[in-house]
């Protein structure tokens, strides 16, 4: 059963009493894009926490962020169908054949700015049974939710005023916001089923068998590169992908490559001078440059790695040659490697996925090493590239799916699965409301 091997301090779902109370559940159910969901998976890992919250006797008020609809630069908040919860919500009501009401809140530009009394209806449909629960909007509509400050207190005291206990199931949402940080302040919260999974399983990459090889790619440099330069110290090779190794490239040979920012150069300068001494970076040889973020015939091309030059300026790298993945030396690290952590969307999708489909198939030609996957993206990349191999694999015990990708590196670069924000704040809520039964 879940919760055996973990920190005794972690408040547990399985310690709540749920009888008659209204248990407000903040998933990690980040999976629409364009308005719609591509894989489920982050939901369906959920369901066994909603289930139970509901066999005892609890009234479930669920919630979400989807997507980053708030500008960094003007704080301005897009609230649209893009980023709605509207395709979870049908989801979970064609899978449980229940019902689940979406309140809606005046929005200006700068997002939701409360939650108003018109929730009230609808909790009085859920404490009388009429509904199967309240799907709050987008939190990342709010103003408080990413904010620091009055906006963000006053968003938690709300989210506290509609419920009795607070449920923390969203391994994913690693950010310390209002509706995953600050809401602790103020119910008695818990880690439910999912959340309890996933801090297990982080042992394997904590502890892992060696030698342990870490593959990150993607878009999200930005808060990706910190959680990076502590796993460099971890792994015994690092190889990257995506922006993240344009970035890189960019600061190891003085080119300049479309769409790069100097600031991502400059950040990525600390993992280039750690690679010159300890060299645990396994350069993938081969990468693929367009003349537009699309594809088009004839306007894409391959170039080595080992051909740049500094000053050289470069049009957008948007993906790996596959054939990167026959260099002998790549071959052996993948081939020889004990653990594997993936959390790696190759290339531009859906464009460019021929980086990610010969990443996943080299890595699963390795019959014994653990190989970990996390992340959004790159799990339903790997579903959609690789679907009869995906299938095969959910019951293989060397195969692992997280559903947070920068949740595990940032449990990486605590050292830790206990060192992730909304993880300590659990941790601290128990003492508060003494809620571990000793
Ligand atoms: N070279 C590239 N240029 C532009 N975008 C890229 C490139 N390579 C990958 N991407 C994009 O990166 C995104 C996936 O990265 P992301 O960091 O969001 O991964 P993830 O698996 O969702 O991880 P996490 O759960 O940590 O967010 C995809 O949208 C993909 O199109
Ligand atoms: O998809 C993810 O990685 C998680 O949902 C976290 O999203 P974020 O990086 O936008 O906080």
């Amino acid at each position: 059963m879940t919760g055996q091997n973990l920190d005794p301090g972690l408040p547990l779902l399985q310690q709540a009493d749920l009888k008659n109370k209204v248990v407000l559940v903040r998933f990690d159910h980040n999976v629409v894009k364009k308005g719609e969901i591509r894989d489920p998976y982050r939901i369906d890992r959920t369901i066994g926490t909603l289930f139970y919250i509901v066999q005892q006797g609890g009234r479930p008020i669920l919630m979400t962020h989807v997507g980053r609809p708030r500008d960094k630069k003007t704080g301005d908040i897009k609230v649209d169908d893009s980023s709605s919860v509207r395709p979870i919500v049908e989801y979970l009501e064609s899978k449980l054949h229940s019902r689940f009401m979406v309140p809606e809140f005046r929005a200006t530009e700068k997002g939701i700015q409360a939650i108003d009394t018109s929730i009230n209806l609808a909790i009085r449909e859920l404490e009388q049974g009429r509904i199967g629960g309240i799907y709050l909007p987008n939190t990342r509509w709010f103003a408080g939710e990413e904010q620091k400050g009055e906006a963000r207190e006053s968003l938690a005291l709300q989210l506290a005023g509609l419920a009795d206990i607070y449920v923390n199931d969203a391994f994913g949402s690693w950010q310390p916001h209002a509706s995953t940080l600050d809401i602790t302040y103020h119910l008695p919260s818990y880690a439910g089923w999912l959340m309890q999974a996933e801090l297990n399983n982080l042992e394997q990459v904590l502890k892992p068998e060696r030698p342990f090889v870490g593959v990150v790619a993607g878009a999200k440099y930005d808060t990706k590169i910190g959680p990076l330069n502590a796993m460099y110290e971890q792994v015994d090779y690092l190889i990257l992908g995506g922006v993240i190794y344009n970035t890189y490239l960019c600061a190891k040979y003085g080119v300049k490559i479309k769409g790069v920012s100097d600031t991502d150069i400059e950040a990525a300068g600390e993992l280039v001078k750690k690679d010159k001494e300890q060299g645990k970076i396994l350069e993938l040889p081969l990468i693929v440059e367009s003349d537009l973020l699309g594809r088009e015939e004839n306007a894409f091309r391959t170039l080595r790695v080992e051909d740049l030059k500094p000053g050289r300026e470069l049009n957008y790298i948007l993906d790996i040659d596959s054939a990167s993945f026959e260099d002998p030396k790549v071959k052996e690290v993948l081939g020889r490697a004990r653990t594997i952590f993936v959390n790696a969307v190759m290339g531009f999708t859906p464009h460019f996925t021929d980086g990610s489909r010969a990443l996943d198939t080299t890595i699963d030609a390795n019959r014994e090493a653990n190989k970990l996957y996390g992340g959004g993206d790159t799990l339903q990349e790997f579903k959609d590239l690789c679907p009869g191999l995906y299938l095969s694999v959910q019951d293989d015990a060397q195969y692992y799916f997280f559903t947070g990708g920068g949740s595990v590196l940032k449990a990486i670069e605590q050292r830790s699965p206990y060192g992730m924000e909304p993880v300590i704040a659990l941790m601290k809520n128990a003492e508060k409301f003494k809620t571990i039964p000793q």
